[in-house]
């Protein structure tokens, strides 16, 4: 510390929570309602990145796109469609939703909660004690009565191409809170951000060149759902090379060249931006975790670090599952069991009990917001085989459910269950085609639930909805 810094110290909260994301602030929620004081600290915005460089803008950016692609594909409406989203309004819709990247409505909601904040860069100093170095130069220690909870995040990993950080490439900040929409885009990475952000881009008037080193895209998924989504990229535009490894960036006058190699031989593109969109790592730098004796952040299932009974992690830094939604959820597992600790009790992360963040483990939900749209959750054909189960997979063509051919003219979609055979129940379920993100949670509640499928043929789904490839699926099944 410099000999200049004044320390001010002696405050204490019972929960001190690090990091005022999506999952920070649901964690101080949780502690407050339960009777506890909690300090929540921010060295950015009170929203994290969800708010303000992640989701909310994404989605903000893609869902004029989506919206006017389903108006082309429905006979009768379509003739009233003329021409691609407005870029300038699309930008500005998206600014309306990151409230101009303002965080006062996100500081009154904490302010009416009775979460107190402080602004500044927290770590660890020793066992429950954080130190926070302040937006105004000052340095502040606070020491928490029952826990610390590191709720920091992540943040993207450049990977080690040559030349690429010094071509100063866009990670996915720069491309969700982008001013003016490039002419020409390079993305790297086939994952959730690089195939939502070319559709985004793509429908915005960029030529889009999407490169991924695997053979498919959303390599996570079921291959069909990259499947799918690789041809509804290229069907917009987007130049998409799988199979491919970048070699060497660098920026000059003109924009960015870009050396790609692939089992053709080697190639350059030139684009005026790149976005790196390869992957996120927790945001741990300077947390302090060695100098206060933690080791890894390993966590049980009600986040709290291994051998640490006073530290939790939940959200995007123990990299269990990178979604606001799994954080959010672990974030109500993990204040749960602190106060139940804090009032004496064991709170055991027993499964499936409410200080279990279990869902984790094999129930995870996800929606990507590309064209198709692509929702899956829990476990793939191959990750269900990888886990020793015994598996049967149905699938079905969404486009000949009735409810789809209305939906759209021309529908195209596919749907798969994976069950485990031994028991009859689902445990895993992709669905990709227009609005099948919101398939899913009819697939979670079957998974969650253990529903059998004996039982699941009594839930009818409603005619004529997209719904009813559930019942198409099961009797693809047999009974
Ligand atoms: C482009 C993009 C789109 C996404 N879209 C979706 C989506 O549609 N749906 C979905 O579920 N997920 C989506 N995600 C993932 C989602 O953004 C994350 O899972 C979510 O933000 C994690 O929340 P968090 O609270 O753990 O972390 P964050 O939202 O990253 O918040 C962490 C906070 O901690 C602060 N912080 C870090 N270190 C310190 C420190 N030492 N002291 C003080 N403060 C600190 C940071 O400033 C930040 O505000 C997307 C991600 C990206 C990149
Ligand atoms: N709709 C959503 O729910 C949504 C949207 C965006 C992001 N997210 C979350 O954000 C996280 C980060 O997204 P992401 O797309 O950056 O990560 P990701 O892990 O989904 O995909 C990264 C991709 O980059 C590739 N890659 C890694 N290193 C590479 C290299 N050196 N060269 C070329 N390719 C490389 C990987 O093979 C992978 O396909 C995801 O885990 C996701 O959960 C969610």
């Amino acid at each position: 510390m410099a000999a200049s810094m004044t320390v001010s110290g002696g405050d204490e909260y019972d929960v001190i929570v690090v990091g005022a994301g999506p999952v920070g602030e649901n964690v101080a929620d949780q502690v407050v309602r339960g009777g506890l004081t909690a300090l929540i600290v921010e060295r950015e915005l009170v929203g994290g990145e969800c708010s303000y460089w992640a989701c909310i803008p994404s989605k903000a950016l893609l869902r004029p796109v989506a919206a006017l692609a389903e108006a082309r594909r429905v006979d009768g409406a379509a003739s009233a469609v003329r021409g691609g989203p407005n870029a300038e309004q699309v930008l500005a819709r998206r600014t309306a939703f990151t409230h101009n990247w303002s965080d006062d409505s996100q500081v009154g909601w904490l302010d009416s909660a009775g979460i107190a904040l402080v602004r500044g860069t927290a770590r660890l100093v020793g066992e429950r004690l954080v130190e926070v170095r302040t937006r105004d130069g000052g340095v502040r220690r606070v020491t928490a009565r029952h826990a610390v909870v590191l709720a920091t995040g992540s943040k993207p990993t450049v990977p080690d191409v040559p030349g690429l950080a010094e071509a100063d490439p866009w990670t996915s900040r720069d491309a969700t809170s982008a001013t003016a929409v490039p002419d020409e885009l390079a993305i790297l990475g086939g994952g959730v951000v690089g195939c939502e952000m070319a559709t985004a881009f793509a429908a915005l008037g960029s030529r889009v060149t999407l490169v991924a080193r695997g053979s498919g895209l959303l390599p996570r998924l079921e291959p069909f759902a990259g499947e799918a989504v690789v041809t509804g990229l290229r069907n917009a535009g987007v130049d998409v090379r799988l199979g491919t490894t970048v070699t060497t960036v660098e920026r000059d006058a003109a924009g960015v060249r870009i050396e790609l190699t692939d089992a053709e031989g080697t190639r350059t593109v030139r684009a005026d931006e790149v976005l790196v969109a390869t992957g996120r790592a927790p945001a741990v730098d300077g947390l302090g975790l060695e100098a206060a004796g933690v080791h890894g952040l390993t966590i049980d299932d009600s986040c709290r670090v291994e051998g640490v009974d006073w530290l939790y992690a939940a959200g995007d830094v123990n990299g269990r599952a990178l979604l606001t939604h799994m954080g959010k959820y672990q974030a109500r597992a993990c204040g749960a069991a602190i106060v139940a600790r804090a009032g004496g009790a064991a709170a055991e992360p027993a499964a499936w009990s409410r200080y279990a963040a279990t869902a984790d483990h094999a129930a995870v939900p996800q929606a990507v917001f590309t064209d198709p749209e692509v929702g899956a959750v829990g476990r793939t054909e191959a990750e269900a085989r990888a886990a020793g189960l015994s598996v049967r997979a149905v699938e079905y063509d969404l486009g000949q459910v009735a409810g789809a051919s209305l939906y759209a003219d021309g529908y195209t979609g596919r749907a798969k269950l994976v069950v485990d055979t031994s028991r009859d129940v689902i445990v895993g379920a992709t669905f990709v085609g227009a609005t099948a993100a919101e398939l899913v949670h009819a697939a979670t509640v079957a998974i969650v639930g253990e529903v059998p499928l004996d039982r699941l043929w009594h839930a009818v789904p409603s005619f004529p909805t997209i719904s009813e490839v559930w019942l198409r699926l099961l009797e693809a099944y047999g009974r």
